[in-house]
């Protein structure tokens, strides 16, 4: 990554896990003239619908719209050409889908986008942040460790011609080796210090995410959830800068 040339702005993404318009409207109220980017999940997608992408995309913010596809190709494919009509910038599949999977939700979405529009960006969940590798071990039966995982979904998320992945910072600099610096780097797990972990367990403060070379950033809880939401912003945006010169 260019380390001095973008606007970390631009590269914080922040998830609104909410489930209601109110909510959001609140939540954005001190926020909206700060961020760029914002992330709708299952939870408010499937409590406001289609309708969310759209207000939140009237007021000038982009949008990742994270549902996480995973199902058979031919399903899998259906569904993003659907998504693709909604207009978001950033949609995402588990990786865990497979490679025939990743290239069914590929052609569907380039299929559901509009003659002359851009489709959107498209990633594979790796493996979801909250997940430690005893867990991956012993629960999913996936031998290993966590980071030789995340590179082989990383891998197969490339051949299915996909954008990048969604990853715990920490895996970002194996990612880049393995895929290019190109490959996009979507990273959650972000604590900054002295945040509670809550569910997440492998995690990075925003500074060292972008150290590590993460392009994108997802930040929940630790905004939406702060007393000040705005002054936390800026002292993430803040403490990112100075890192950065
Ligand atoms: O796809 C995601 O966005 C995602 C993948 C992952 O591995 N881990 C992960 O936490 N996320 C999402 O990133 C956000 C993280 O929220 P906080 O833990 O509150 O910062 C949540 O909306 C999660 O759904």
């Amino acid at each position: 990554m260019q380390a001095q040339s973008i606007d970390v702005r631009e590269r914080m993404i922040v998830a609104l896990d909410f489930s209601t318009l109110e909510e959001i409207k609140q939540c954005l109220a001190p926020l909206e003239d700060r961020i760029r980017y914002v992330k709708v999940g299952m939870e408010l997608s499937y409590a406001e619908g289609p309708a969310i992408v759209h207000y939140l995309k009237e007021r000038g913010l982009k949008v990742f719209l994270d549902l996480k596809v995973h199902d058979i190709p031919n399903t899998a494919k259906g569904a993003m050409k659907s998504l693709a009509r909604l207009g978001a910038d950033m949609v995402n599949v588990h990786a865990a889908g497979g490679v025939a999977m990743m290239e069914a939700a590929r052609e569907g979405l380039e299929q559901g986008t509009a003659a002359g529009s851009s489709r959107p960006i498209l990633i594979g969940v790796t493996m979801l942040t909250s997940t430690s590798v005893q867990t991956m071990n012993e629960q999913l039966a996936i031998p290993g460790s966590v980071e030789d995982v995340v590179v082989h979904y990383a891998k197969m998320t490339k051949q299915a011609g996909l954008d990048g992945v969604v990853a715990s910072p920490l895996e970002v600099p194996m990612i880049k080796k393995a895929a290019g610096e190109n490959f996009l780097t979507v990273t959650p797990g972000i604590r900054p210090l002295g945040s509670d972990k809550g569910d997440q367990t492998r995690i990075t403060t925003p500074e060292q995410a972008f150290q590590l070379g993460s392009d994108y950033l997802v930040i929940g809880r630790a905004i939406t959830a702060a007393k000040d939401p705005a002054a936390t912003w800026e002292s993430i945006v803040t403490a990112v800068e100075a890192d950065r010169r």
